[in-house]
C-alpha cells in the first residue's frame, strides 16, 4: 500500500504563544459618542422630506446617532444636536437625516439627553461643534432592547452596529440618500404602501330591517352581512357590483361602512393537507408534560433560562410549542416561533393557525414586500401576537416577549450567511436573558453546543435544562433500520442505483398500496474520491477532514490546511485506492434526476413518483403544490433532496429510503458527520409515524461508520462518543469557539498577502493580551491560549472572479476573541478591492 503524499503545503504552525511586553492595547470603546466632523453641505432637496431644520432654530436636546455609512470602523455613535421643531420625533429608535463629512446620511437615534454630556463619550465635546440634526425621517423604528441588542451583535459578530441596527426596521425600511449631480441631496424612501379595506356591517337600528320583497339586491346585501362584517371587495366580488345598494342602505343608517387595514399574507387560503390541523390532543405523553413543566418553571424565573427539548421524531414537539405559548398569551404577552425556512409550509404553519387563528404572522422568504411590511406591522400593532417565521423573524417589533422557540435547533439555516453573520440560536439567548424570557430549543438531534451547554447547566449566565421525550405518542414506535452494504452489492455484481433490500421494500409498498420517501442528498457536494470496493475516502495527513477531488490538476486538496496529493482515479491506468490497492477509487456523483428515472423504470406506471428538489419546486407554492400531489396520491414516492427530511408528518408513510449515505458523510468539514447524522436520523423519522410500523433502509459503502452504526441503533451515543473524542482532539466547538476569517479579491497576490498582515496581526494582539503566566509555545486551547491556523486557499478558491483565502482562529469558550479579531482589524485598516468577511462560530468553512 503506497500513502498518498503532499506535494505542497504543509500546515501553518508559526503560532507560538509568547509574553507580551505590555499586556494591554486601547481599543475603540464601544458606545462612545463622538462629535461628526465636517460641514452643513449644500442643499438638501425636500422630496419626501415633510421639513428641514433651520440653521438658527434653538436647540432643545442632544442625541447619539449611529449613522448608517457602510464601514465597520464607524459603529461609535456620533452626537448631533435636536433643533426644537424635531423635539417630539427626535427619539430613541428613529431614523434621521443627518450631515456627515460633507455629507448628508440616514442615521439611528440610539439615545437622547437634554445635556451633550450626558451622552456617553460626549463629555469633552464643545456644544458649538454639535450639528443639528437636519430631518426626522421615519418614526421610532425599534425599541431600547432591540438597541442594546445591535451593540452587542456588532460586538459579538465584529459587524457595524448599523447593519445590527437595519435588522430591526420594518421591511424594506432602510433609507437612501443619493447625492444629486447638482449638488443637492435626495432621499429615497421605501416604495410600499399599506392598503386599506371598506368594511360593511350591520347597524344596530339596521338589525331589525326588513327590505322590501322586490327589493331583490338589498335582500341579498342583508343576507350577506348577517352573519358578520363583510368587506366591499368581496361583497362586490360574490354579487357584481354591490356599491349603489351599501350606498342606499347607508344612507338610512342600515348599514356603516369602516375603514381598516388590510394585512397580505394572511391568507385564508384553504389548507388542504391533511396534516395541517393540530387538535388538542386527549392527554399529553409523559415527556411532553416534563417539557412543559421546566419551560414553565423558565417562564416563572423571568431569568431567560434555556430548555432544551430533545424529543426523537414524531414524539409530539410541536404539541409542546403550542401548549407553552398559551400561558404566554394569556399573560398578555407574545410569542416568537423559528422554524427552518424549509418547514414553512402550509403544514406547520396551519398548525398554528389551527390553535391561534389568525394571530399568527407569518414569515418566510417567498413573501412579496408588500405581505412582509403588513405582517410586520401586524405585529407591531398587536393584532399578532405569534410570530412564526425563519431566523429573521427574531427581529420583529415584539410587544412584550414572553416567549422564544426555535424548532429544529441543530438546523444550520439558524445561521446568517452574510453580515452580519449571527446565529439565531445565541442572538435568541441574548434576547431570553434581557427579556427575561424562556428560550425553548427543539430538536430530534440537538446541536453539540446545546448538549454541551446543558451537560455544564449554563452557559454565559443562563440555565441550560435538557428534558428528553424518548416516545412517540398513541403507540407509534420507532422504524426498524437496513444498512444495505453497497460494497457487498458492487462486488455481487450489482450496477443498479436500488441494492436489493431497498429494491424489494419498493415493491412490498407497491404491494400493500403504501408511500415511500426516498432521499437523494446532495447538498453542498464537493467532489470526492471513494474506493468502490473497500468504501475509503482518502483524506488529509493533517487533518481529520475528507480531501477535495479536482479534476483540471487531478489532485486531492486538504481546505482546511493546505496540503495537496496526486492522485489517479478511476479509469486511468495506475489508480490505486490508499487503503486497499484496489483500482476502483472512483469520483462520486449521481443526481436525484436519473434517480427518478431509475425509479419510474422500476414501478408501475399507477405509482406516483414525486421529486422535491431546488428545480422543482421554483416559484411561489412550489413546495406546497408537491407535498399536496404526494398527500392525494393512493400509493406514492417522494423522492427528494435534503428539503424532503425534516418535520413532513405524513402517517402513511411506511418506508424510508437513502440512496446514498455516503454524500452526506464525506464532506470537507468537521461538521460533516454531525450532519450526516442528523440528516439521517431526521429522513429516518419520517417512516412509521401512523399506525402501521416503518422500515428505513440505507444504503452505504461504510456500513460500519459510526454516523451510521448510531441511526441504525436507534442509539446516538454511538456517534457521539467518536464525534465528540474526534472534536476535543483536534480542538473543535463545543470544546472552543472558531472565527473563520475570509478575504476576497481580484488579485491573487494582493488578496494572500493582506491575508497574511491580517493574521499576522491577530496573532499580535492575541499574543499581547496574553496572561504574563502564559507560557511560552503553549498552543493549547481548550483552557489555554487562542490559536491561528493558516491562512490557506479556501475551499471554493475562487468565486465570481475573486480570489479567497482564510484563517481559523480557534479560542478557549470564556475568551473574547470578537473583540481581538476586531482589534486586529483596525490594525490592519480596510484594503481597497479586497473584502473581509469575519465569521464568528462559522458553519460554512468552504
Ligand atoms: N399527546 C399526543 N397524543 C396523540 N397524538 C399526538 C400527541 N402529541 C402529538 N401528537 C401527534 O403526533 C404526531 C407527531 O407530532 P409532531 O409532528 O409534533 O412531532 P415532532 O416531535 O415535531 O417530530 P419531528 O421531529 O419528526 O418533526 C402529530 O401528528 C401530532 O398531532
Ligand atoms: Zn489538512
Amino acid at each position: 500500500m503506497e500513502p498518498l503524499r503532499p506535494a505542497g503545503a504543509t500546515p501553518d504552525a508559526s503560532s507560538e504563544g509568547a509574553v507580551a511586553p505590555d499586556g494591554t492595547v486601547s481599543s475603540r470603546g464601544a458606545g462612545r459618542t463622538r462629535a461628526a466632523a465636517g460641514l452643513v453641505p449644500d442643499t438638501v432637496t425636500a422630496s419626501g422630506e415633510r421639513r428641514l431644520a433651520q440653521g438658527s432654530e434653538p436647540v432643545c436636546g442632544y442625541v447619539s446617532v449611529v449613522v448608517d455609512v457602510p464601514s465597520r470602523a464607524l459603529s461609535d455613535p456620533f452626537a448631533y444636536a435636536v433643533p426644537a421643531s424635531f423635539d417630539e420625533e427626535a427619539v430613541p429608535g428613529a431614523i434621521v437625516l443627518v450631515s456627515f463629512h460633507r455629507r448628508m446620511v440616514a442615521g439611528y437615534v440610539v439615545m437622547r439627553a437634554s445635556e451633550l454630556a450626558e451622552l456617553p463619550g460626549a463629555a469633552g465635546l464643545a456644544p458649538e461643534r454639535v450639528l443639528p440634526v437636519r430631518s426626522v425621517l421615519a418614526e421610532r423604528a425599534f425599541g431600547p432592547v432591540s438597541a442594546q441588542l445591535a451593540f452587542w451583535m456588532s460586538r459579538e459578530y465584529v459587524a457595524s452596529v448599523a447593519e445590527c441596527l437595519r435588522l430591526f426596521l420594518p421591511p424594506k425600511a432602510t433609507p437612501r440618500v443619493r447625492k444629486l449631480e447638482d449638488g443637492s441631496y435626495e432621499v429615497e424612501r421605501p416604495k410600499t404602501k399599506e392598503v386599506h379595506e371598506r368594511w360593511v356591517t350591520l347597524t344596530d337600528e339596521g338589525r331589525g330591517y326588513r327590505p322590501a320583497v322586490n327589493a331583490h339586491r338589498q335582500r341579498q346585501l342583508m343576507e350577506a352581512l348577517s352573519c358578520g362584517p363583510v368587506t366591499t371587495r368581496e361583497l362586490n366580488f360574490l354579487y357584481s357590483s354591490m356599491s349603489a345598494t351599501i350606498r342606499t342602505l347607508e344612507k338610512k343608517g342600515i348599514v356603516a361602512i369602516e375603514e381598516r387595514r388590510a394585512w397580505r399574507g394572511v391568507s385564508s387560503e384553504e389548507h388542504r393537507l391533511s396534516s395541517a390541523r393540530a387538535q388538542v390532543p386527549e392527554s399529553l405523553t409523559e415527556g411532553q408534560r416534563a417539557a412543559l413543566a421546566a419551560i414553565e418553571r423558565a417562564r416563572k424565573a423571568e431569568a431567560g433560562d434555556v430548555v432544551v427539548i430533545d424529543g426523537v421524531t414524531g414524539s409530539g414537539k410541536t404539541e409542546v410549542y403550542l401548549s407553552a405559548i398559551e400561558p404566554v398569551l394569556a399573560a398578555g404577552k407574545s410569542a416568537c416561533v423559528l422554524v427552518p425556512e424549509i418547514s414553512l409550509t402550509a403544514q406547520t404553519v396551519g398548525r398554528f393557525r389551527s390553535r391561534f387563528g389568525d394571530a399568527v404572522a407569518v414569515f418566510h422568504s417567498r413573501l412579496s414586500d408588500g405581505e412582509r411590511l403588513d405582517q410586520w406591522d401586524m405585529v407591531r400593532s398587536g393584532a399578532a401576537r405569534v410570530v412564526v417565521g425563519a431566523r429573521s423573524a427574531l427581529f420583529c417589533p415584539y410587544r412584550e416577549l414572553g416567549i422564544i422557540i426555535i424548532d429544529e435547533e441543530h438546523e444550520q439555516s439558524y445561521k446568517q450567511g452574510s453580515s452580519p453573520r449571527y446565529h439565531a440560536r445565541d442572538v435568541a439567548a441574548e434576547m431570553a436573558r434581557r427579556y427575561g424570557c424562556p428560550l425553548v430549543l427543539g430538536s430530534a438531534t440537538p446541536s453539540s453546543e446545546a448538549l454541551e451547554r446543558c451537560r455544564r447547566g449554563a452557559h454565559r449566565g443562563q440555565a441550560w435544562t435538557r428534558v428528553e421525550m424518548p416516545e412517540r405518542p398513541g403507540g407509534a414506535v420507532l422504524p426498524r433500520i437496513v444498512v444495505a452494504d453497497l460494497r457487498r452489492e458492487f462486488s455481487g455484481g450489482s450496477r443498479s442505483i436500488f441494492s436489493r433490500p431497498l429494491h424489494d421494500a419498493l415493491m412490498g409498498i407497491v404491494e400493500r398500496r403504501e408511500k415511500a420517501v426516498l432521499l437523494h442528498n446532495r447538498r453542498g457536494f464537493a467532489p470526492f474520491l471513494m474506493c468502490r470496493e473497500c468504501g475509503c475516502v482518502p483524506t488529509c495527513k493533517h487533518c481529520s477532514t475528507a480531501l477535495t477531488y479536482h479534476e483540471r490538476t487531478h489532485t486531492l486538496e486538504c481546505h482546511t490546511c493546505g496540503s495537496v496529493y496526486r492522485v489517479r482515479p478511476y479509469p486511468a491506468p495506475g489508480s490505486r485506492c490508499p487503503q486497499c490497492g484496489s483500482p476502483y477509487l472512483a469520483k462520486m456523483g449521481l443526481g436525484t434526476q436519473q434517480v427518478e428515472d431509475a425509479l419510474r423504470q422500476l414501478l408501475p406506471s399507477d405509482v406516483a413518483v414525486i421529486r422535491m428538489d431546488a428545480d422543482s419546486t421554483r416559484g411561489k407554492d412550489g413546495h406546497a403544490r408537491l407535498l399536496e400531489e404526494f398527500d392525494a396520491a393512493e400509493c406514492a414516492v417522494l423522492l427528494g433532496t435534503q428539503m424532503i427530511a425534516k418535520g413532513l408528518d405524513f402517517p402513511e408513510v411506511t418506508l424510508v429510503g437513502v440512496i446514498n449515505a455516503d454524500y452526506a458523510l464525506k464532506m470537507p468539514d468537521f461538521r460533516a458527520s454531525v450532519r450526516a447524522y442528523d440528516l439521517l436520523e431526521q429522513v429516518a423519522g419520517r417512516a412509521g409515524r401512523g399506525e402501521r410500523p416503518g422500515e428505513v433502509i440505507i444504503q452505504t459503502y461504510l456500513p460500519h461508520d459510526p454516523v451510521i452504526r448510531a441511526v441504525a441503533s436507534h442509539d446516538r451515543s454511538v456517534f457521539l462518543s467518536h464525534d465528540l473524542a474526534m472534536r476535543l482532539d483536534a480542538q473543535y466547538p463545543p470544546y472552543v469557539r472558531l472565527v473563520n476569517v475570509v478575504c476576497r479579491g481580484r488579485s491573487e497576490e494582493r488578496t494572500r498577502s493582506f491575508a497574511n498582515r491580517f493574521a499576522t496581526e491577530v496573532r499580535r494582539v492575541l499574543k499581547l493580551r496574553a496572561p504574563a503566566s502564559a507560557g511560552r509555545g503553549s498552543g493549547l486551547v481548550v483552557g489555554g491560549l487562542p490559536v491561528v491556523l493558516g491562512p490557506a486557499s479556501c475551499v471554493i478558491e475562487r468565486a465570481k472572479d475573486r480570489y479567497r483565502f482564510h484563517f481559523l482562529v480557534k479560542a478557549p469558550l470564556d475568551y473574547d476573541v470578537s473583540s481581538a479579531i476586531a482589534e486586529a482589524l483596525a490594525r490592519v485598516g480596510e484594503e481597497r478591492g479586497i473584502s473581509i468577511s469575519v465569521d464568528v462560530d462559522p458553519y460554512d468553512l468552504m
